[in-house]
């Protein structure tokens, strides 16, 4: 990237003009004069009694004249610091949803940012309608009017407030009351011009992204609104269709951009202006195209097309149910998938960006979570491996393949060209062709309704060659579809084709054509519309074998982090194989160090890795590792920490589409609006949170409540023994060794956390209740919870765990004194806690039970939970077993991954 120059600030006056309708706006510097019509000018850094910008139509002569001097910026910076946004009508069909574009736009980190929208859904048709319906006199266009108007001011009241609301109010009413005039006129005139309705219709990107920039600008944030028919001037190319003058087009985006430098643009797709300064519009998927050459204008880094679906599918899913998104397309598989009717750009979309070779990248404003599909230059030198090398498949149906035939046409120079020019007299249009090179014959295929009048053309064209029998027949197959593989890796990779006609042999589906370009970009094959989807699924299934992965990214690779990565070690290949579940750990860190891999960290050795590659840790750059992959369409962070600075970023890594897997209890036993906030951004996004380990480690405690509370039973109390340390040392601490001792083997067998000061204290099972009384619905803080602590007064200051251990011994004598006066009544101590759910309690003590009570009867460091429910309620559902240590909690941690991939699509 260049380096940017400074800011030139250019100073202004402005005065009015001869005829006091418009503004002249002269640079003091360069000199330069602009008129401006009075309505549409804005300011840019406004001083004095000026309004502020991004307003318009406050200007009047007077103001003008009061105020001499305007200092604007008149440098537009190009370049990486620029990200384009584009926004279809969907994304912005209702307030609320104009609030999350706003916050998409908020959130995205680039220094600047270009933003294009469309009309609030449905708003262009009803626009056209009132074109419509005013040429053909019917009087509904005024009721229709007003509906427009109802639509935008209701949306308006809701978005936005104040100052905002108002100006936008008062804009939408000038230009409705302006609208009902011109359709007036339209409706006396009883016609239309192209220019009239061209105007008319582009109002609803005026109001949408008015609204939009009056959103963001609500943040505080830097924003102005462009009209871009001040910006993008077009020249009409053939019906239909204009071709952008980018010349005359970035002279006028300097110029704007002088006045109003602001850090987001927020500006109107689909309009723009003529040369002569007459609005007109981009014509169908306008607003793309705007994104599109506004992107080349400032050299974007990035242009992103935000819509309601994943990305581009290889197939389309409601043909092919495995269909799967694809990560990235070259620009030239785009262009062949669009010919073939995929839902993906407009091949005209990708012509501007594709010059300096801007990335496209198409994402579902619905579900933030999937990363889209990249439309971008392909890597030249990538390895090419035969799943890669077809990207997709698509069909048209309703085709018919004529097929000229006979000894007389080889070696005669002409018969192809006297063949399509007769295709061409009827106005045909020719989708494939195919030729041998024996030269009897060729074959064309057409669409179904043009094949009568192409079958006669040829007839009549060729009568005499039919009549001498120097052409056998004209022969038309009815009832066609063509199947296209299209994939840039094709032309490069052998066995490509043998693997297609493979997959549709095995199928037994019978091709009747061929055809394919030098390019090799598409491989077409022509068979019977019955045949087609049945093709299509071979075929897909045969190059993309579903899979379903998912990047990990481990933070915390100690006790637990290190089991995990072992375990995971010895399952991928069996996951891979059996369940198709891809796992790749493409990033670990701890306390001090990182290793980072694109590919997946060998985890036979990742210790070495770690220690040989690794850089110094740092979260940010850790996570950003992780989110801006573009391999892997699903992505996990596990926090196998204790680290509660880790669990404050679990929010924004789920905003972030980041899965979050942990069984550290930080984030769901601490402050409960945090803890609110992030239940509630989970349950409405596509991003999962599990953290079953942290409740009795592998034991499926949280899931166990999680069904009996989605099943509709009634949670009364939940009781047990939360904590596998506290248990094994009560269960161990029979008098044959000292509580010091047996607190020792806990921490040795792994059972403790980092510090054992917070198994000892009670304050881990505090956190267990905690997370299962949120679980049940109470609304609880941790200081809610009465705690009994074992720490003994004089240790609590210990400055570390190991000072405490060593000081632990000098109080052996009081507990065992405990345990003799329990030892005498016949009973055992037991650490227990409890969820009093009726009464919204919570409690965790020291008791002591009869020797008889299932409490007592646990060993090792098992935990017991008991759950009472309106189901459960004359004998609790108990679930028992080990509840710490390295390898059971390990595996909860694992389980829940393979949770996660099972909701993602894996075959359970
Ligand atoms: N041990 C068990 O039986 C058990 C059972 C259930 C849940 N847990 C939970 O599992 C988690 C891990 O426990 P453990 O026994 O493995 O502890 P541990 O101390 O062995 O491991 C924690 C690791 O995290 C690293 N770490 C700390 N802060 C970090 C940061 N900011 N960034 C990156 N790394 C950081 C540490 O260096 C260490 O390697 C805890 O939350 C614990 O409550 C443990
Ligand atoms: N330290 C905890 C680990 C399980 O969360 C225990 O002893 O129960
Ligand atoms: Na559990």
């Amino acid at each position: 990237a260049s380096p940017v120059p400074p800011a030139a600030a250019h100073r202004r006056r402005l005065r009015p003009s001869a005829s006091g309708r418009e503004v002249v706006s002269q640079c003091l510097k360069c000199e330069i004069n602009q008129d401006r019509p009075m309505g549409a000018l804005r300011i840019g850094h406004s001083q004095g009694n000026l309004p502020r910008h991004g307003s318009k139509n406050l200007l009047t002569p007077a103001a003008a004249i009061s105020v001499e001097q305007v200092e604007v910026s008149t440098y537009l910076p190009k370049g990486d610091m620029w990200s384009v946004h584009k926004f279809g009508g969907t994304c912005m069909g209702t307030p609320q949803r104009i609030q999350n574009v706003a916050d998409v736009v908020l959130g995205d980190s680039s220094e600047r940012k270009l933003i294009i929208v469309s009309a609030m859904s449905k708003v262009t048709d009803m626009m056209y309608s009132l074109v419509h319906k005013a040429q053909s006199r019917d009087d509904s266009y005024t009721e229709e009017l007003d509906k427009v108007f109802e639509k935008h001011m209701a949306a308006a009241k809701d978005l936005l407030d104040g100052e905002n609301l108002a100006r936008f109010l008062s804009e939408l009413h000038s230009d409705i009351s302006n609208l009902r005039a011109m359709l007036r006129a339209i409706y006396i005139a009883g016609h239309a011009t192209e220019s009239f309705s061209e105007f008319v219709v582009g109002h609803g990107e005026l109001w949408s992204s008015q609204m939009l920039s009056y959103a963001v600008q609500k943040s505080g944030a830097s924003c102005s609104w462009m009209d871009t028919r001040e910006v993008l001037v077009v020249k009409p190319s053939g019906p239909d269709m204009v071709d952008p003058d980018y010349e005359e087009s970035e002279k006028r985006l300097e110029k704007w951009f002088s006045r109003q430098p602001a850090e987001i643009i927020v500006a109107t797709g689909f309009i723009a202006s003529t040369a002569e300064n007459i609005p007109t519009t981009l014509k169908r998927d306008g607003s793309d195209f705007s994104a599109a050459i506004i992107g080349s204008l400032v050299r974007a880094r990035q242009v992103t097309i935000w819509t309601d679906v994943d990305g581009v599918f290889s197939a389309d899913p409601r043909k092919v149910s495995e269909a799967v998104i694809l990560s990235t397309l070259s620009y030239q598989e785009a262009w062949e998938m669009s010919y073939f009717g995929a839902n993906v750009l407009h091949p005209r979309t990708i012509i501007p960006v594709m010059k300096d070779n801007i990335p496209i990248v198409i994402r579902n404003m619905f579900n933030l979570s999937a990363p889209g599909t990249v439309i971008c230059k392909q890597p030249a030198n990538e390895d090419a491996d035969l799943d890669a090398c077809v990207k997709s498949f698509a069909t048209i149906d309703k085709l018919a393949l004529v097929n000229v035939e006979g000894t007389g046409m080889a070696g005669v120079p002409g018969t192809s060209s006297a063949i399509f020019s007769a295709v061409k007299e009827v106005g045909a249009n020719v989708i494939m062709i195919s030729q041998a090179s024996s030269e009897h014959s060729i074959c064309f295929a057409v669409p179904e309704k043009e094949v009568a009048a192409v079958s006669a053309a040829l007839h009549v064209r060729f009568r005499e060659a039919l009549a001498a029998g120097r052409l056998s027949k004209v022969e038309v197959i009815h009832d066609c579809s063509i199947l296209a593989a299209v994939g840039l890796r094709m032309a490069s990779t052998p066995g490509v084709s043998a693997i297609l006609f493979d997959a549709l042999a095995k199928a037994n589906i019978n091709v009747r054509a061929i055809a394919q370009g030098c390019s090799e970009y598409n491989i077409t094959v022509v068979l019977k519309q019955e045949d087609c989807v049945r093709a299509l699924r071979a075929a897909h299934s045969r190059f993309f074998l579903s899979k379903t992965t998912l990047a990990i990214g481990v933070i915390g690779p100690g006790l637990i982090g290190a089991t995990l990565l072992n375990q995971l070690r010895d399952q991928v290949a069996i996951l891979k194989e059996n369940m198709n579940i891809d796992v790749r750990v493409i990033g670990i860190t701890g306390a001090s160090t990182m290793l980072l891999s694109e590919t997946g960290v060998d985890l036979t050795r990742w210790k070495e890795e770690m220690q040989k590659e690794a850089k110094p840790a740092d979260l940010a750059n850790f996570v950003r590792h992780l989110s801006e992959d573009h391999v892997f369409p699903n992505k996990v962070l596990v926090d196998c920490t204790a680290d509660t600075n880790v669990a404050s970023h679990y929010y924004d890594w789920l905003k972030k589409g980041i899965h979050v897997i942990t069984p550290n209890k930080k984030a769901n036993s601490g402050p409960l609006d945090r803890y609110l906030k992030l239940r509630t951004l989970q349950r409405a996004s596509y991003t999962h949170y599990f953290y079953e380990a942290t409740v009795g480690a592998g034991l499926p405690i949280i899931s166990t409540l999680r069904g009996l509370l989605e099943t509709g039973d009634k949670i009364l109390r939940i009781e047990g023994i939360f904590s596998g340390t506290l248990s094994y040392i009560f269960n161990n601490f029979e008098g044959t060794r000292s509580f010091s001792d047996v607190v020792a083997e806990a921490k040795e067998a792994g059972y403790t956390e980092p510090d054992p000061r917070d198994d000892l204290s009670g304050t881990d099972v505090a956190r267990k209740v905690i997370i299962l009384a949120r679980e049940s619905g109470l609304r609880l803080e941790l200081s809610d919870i009465p705690v009994e602590s074992l720490v003994p007064e004089a240790l609590k200051s210990c400055s570390s765990p190991n000072e405490f251990m060593q000081k632990l011994p000098s109080f052996d004598q009081d507990w065992a004194r405990q345990r003799h006066e329990a030892e005498a009544a016949g009973e055992v101590l037991r650490y227990v806690g409890a969820v009093d759910v009726l009464n919204g309690k919570g409690r965790v003590e020291l008791q002591r039970y009869k020797r008889d009570h299932p409490f007592a009867q646990l060993s090792g460091s098992d935990n017991i939970i008991a759950f009472t429910t309106s189901r459960y309620k004359e004998q609790p559902l108990i679930v028992r077993g080990p509840g710490a240590g390295a390898e059971v909690t390990a595996g909860g941690v694992f389980c829940d991954i393979l949770r996660l991939a099972s909701y993602l699509g894996a075959p359970s």
